[in-house]
């Protein structure tokens, strides 16, 4: 009996805090950013249910903008073509928000995207390590970067390069092997906790 108030308490807290937070994003997105494998499309699905928001991957909506998938872009066009084409959508769904938006591994990497995703969003950086990331990775081979001969070098050495960009990101939250649930509620916190959404005006 005793349990079952406690569980409503929390689960009215849990509701009283996603409005609080859902009120200080205002139209803002937050925008999910990292390695590839580090979860942001898996986390960030999850991350948008919990929170009431709609979801959104630029690699999904690059796909449907290009009508072919990331592998046939980068197959005929080339990777600056790929670039290209991810600065725009993800400039025109930011224009959307508020929402969750994952974005693609390198998107980050782009200096107008890093801006744009400042003015319009809150960045949250899913940190994971080498042997996380290689061991998700492996499970799909949809990802034109990995096709080499030694993909674990092409992630050895993208990690290296583009963790100080990363680390850019509003948030930082560890991308371990644990449920999904417990990530999300990692992120829900830092969210709670962080001067960029309590300085809202109004807030
Ligand atoms: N915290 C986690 N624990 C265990 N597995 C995870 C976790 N986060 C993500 N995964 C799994 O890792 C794989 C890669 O995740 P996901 O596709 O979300 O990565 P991504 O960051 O979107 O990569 P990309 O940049 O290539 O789009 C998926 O199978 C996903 O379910
Ligand atoms: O890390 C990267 O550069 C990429 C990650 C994927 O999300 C895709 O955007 C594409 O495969 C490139
Ligand atoms: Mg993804």
């Amino acid at each position: 009996m005793i349990r079952i108030g406690l569980q409503r308490r929390a689960k009215r807290m849990d509701a009283a805090q996603i409005e609080k937070l859902r009120v200080a994003l205002g139209e803002r997105s937050i925008v999910m950013v990292g390695m590839m494998g580090c979860g942001k499309t898996a986390i960030g699905r999850r991350l948008a249910q919990r929170l009431g928001l709609p979801f959104a991957d630029a690699d999904d909506e690059i796909e449907k903008a290009a009508g072919k998938s990331i592998s046939e872009i980068f197959q005929d066009h080339g990777e600056e073509h790929f670039r290209e084409g991810e600065r725009k959508v993800i400039a025109r769904l930011l224009s959307g928000g508020p929402q969750v938006l994952a974005t693609g591994g390198g998107a980050f990497m782009n200096a107008q995207t890093r801006d744009a995703i400042r003015e319009n969003g809150v960045s949250v950086w899913l940190k994971a390590d080498l042997p996380v990331l290689l061991r998700r990775v492996g499970r799909r081979d949809s990802r034109p970067l990995l096709r080499g001969d030694n993909p674990e070098a092409v992630m050895k050495r993208l990690l290296k390069e583009r963790s100080p960009i990363y680390a850019e990101a509003d948030l930082v939250a560890e991308s371990r092997d644990e449920p999904h649930d417990q990530i999300v509620t990692q992120i829900i916190n830092l969210l709670l906790k962080s001067p960029i959404l309590a300085a809202q005006p109004g807030v």
